[in-house]
């Protein structure tokens, strides 16, 4: 389990995350928006250990989190941040090497590290640059080598920090289809991100941050319903909601489904 419990925490006294009170294991896709400077890199921090709240908790396993050498060292092989830029967590120059890594650190074996390496390459659709130097990758192929390096530790909740940022259309739908891999395994993914379409599509819970505060809370159904909440928060309504209630469209969760209820639509006045 990985929540927070009235949180608090400021930057030299400029009070950031207040009272934050939220459950990541409560559904498989947790998303996290709130416009610039609402403070999600800064609850990620909290959640991850780097940061410590003044007040209230980080629960891991429904523990206070424990701040020891130790206890950091435990919560992240379990829990795993994935920056916005790649380039921040990338060091070696050759890919195995560089997502080996944190495995050789922690002593596991090279027989179950080179296995972990090639899961994790194959779930992010890496294997076919895989022997590429990785200042030769693209800015997407990166962000996939740095989701693998989380991958890797088998971590059960991987916090990726704007995950489609900088991708073109196929770099977006492909990371979409990363995650719902990563979930399929059995893991919780938390994605902070400004690409409320994202959101809407893959999240099933939903927190709206504001000025370090939960503003709103629920399905992204429930959350993007209240347009004044929403733009409050200083975001928009996903495409799909807004031709729901503004042209009275069917509500849909992917385009696909809303292409797939229109057309039915279209036959059916046909017939
Ligand atoms: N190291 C720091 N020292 C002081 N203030 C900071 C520091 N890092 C962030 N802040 C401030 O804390 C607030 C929250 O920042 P944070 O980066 O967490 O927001 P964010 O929601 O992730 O923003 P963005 O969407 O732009 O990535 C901002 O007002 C920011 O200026």
């Amino acid at each position: 389990m990985l929540a927070c419990e009235n949180l608090w925490f400021s930057y030299q006294d400029v009070p950031t995350l207040q009272g934050l009170t939220l459950d990541f294991s409560r559904q498989p896709v947790t998303g996290l928006i709130g416009a610039n400077g609402c403070g999600k890199s800064t609850l990620f921090m909290n959640l991850s250990g780097i940061l410590r709240p003044q007040k209230g908790a980080v629960l891991w396993q429904g523990k206070p989190l424990d701040y020891s050498k130790r206890g950091l060292l435990a919560l992240r092989q379990q829990v795993t941040t994935v920056f916005q830029d790649p380039d921040q967590q990338i060091f070696y120059t050759d890919i195995d090497s560089d997502i080996a890594f944190s495995l050789r650190n922690i002593g596991v074996e090279e027989a179950e590290i080179a296995r972990r390496v090639d899961d994790a390459l194959t779930l992010v659709d890496a294997q076919s640059f895989r022997q590429q130097p990785i200042q030769c990758l693209s800015h997407g192929q990166k962000k996939r080598v740095a989701i693998a390096g989380a991958l890797v530790m088998q971590a059960k909740y991987l916090l990726l920090d704007e995950p489609t940022a900088g991708l073109d259309p196929a770099g977006r739908a492909q990371m979409m289809a990363i995650i719902r891999r990563i979930v399929a395994q059995g893991n919780h993914v938390v994605i902070s991100s400004h690409d409320i379409d994202l959101i809407y599509e893959i999240c099933d819970a939903v927190y709206v941050l504001h000025h370090g505060e939960c503003l709103t809370q629920g399905t992204p159904g429930e959350v993007f319903a209240h347009r004044s909440l929403v733009e409050k928060a200083g975001l928009t309504q996903p495409w799909l909601v807004k031709l729901h209630s503004e042209l009275g469209l069917p509500l849909c969760k992917s385009e696909d489904e809303f292409y797939a209820r229109m057309r039915a639509m279209r036959v059916k006045e046909a017939s």
